[in-house]
């Protein structure tokens, strides 16, 4: 038996976290605000529709990477708030996820936009 209000309280929750982390934390709005600007530049130039599932895909890993890592980063803290070797290696292996993340970002953005941007200055 599926329960409908416990799933739509799920869902409350989740929106919660995504409302916190664009609310709290620093990086987060800098990917959001990038992403705003790519999705600007993605109507201005009217790319394809295969070209939008590129950069829409792109945008939701990093923010996905970004939501990880702020989790993860909430756990070391609450099981180490003591400096902790391991819990500096965890940070940074998860920080580094959102590196990857962000730099293929880049370069679908590049791949993606950049023929456009080609052809209006041609
Ligand atoms: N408990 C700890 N023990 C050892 N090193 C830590 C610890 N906490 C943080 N560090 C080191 O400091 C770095 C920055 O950690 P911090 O928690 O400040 O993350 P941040 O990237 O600045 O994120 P935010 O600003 O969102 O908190 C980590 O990547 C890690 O190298």
């Amino acid at each position: 038996m599926i329960q409908f209000a416990k799933t739509l309280r799920s869902f409350r929750f989740a929106a919660g976290g995504i409302h916190w982390l664009f609310r709290y934390e620093n990086n987060a709005r800098v990917h959001l605000l990038a992403a705003l600007v790519v999705i600007g530049v993605g109507f201005w130039l009217r790319i394809s529709r295969t070209d939008w599932l590129w950069l829409l895909l792109a945008i939701a890993l990093v923010w996905t990477a970004e939501m990880f890592n702020t989790a993860l980063e909430k756990v070391v803290d609450l099981v180490s708030p003591e400096y902790h070797p391991l819990a500096g290696q965890a940070k940074d292996l998860a920080a580094g996820a959102v590196l990857l993340t962000a730099l293929f970002a880049v370069v679908v953005g590049v791949l993606v936009l950049g023929p456009y941007v080609v052809d209006v200055f041609a």
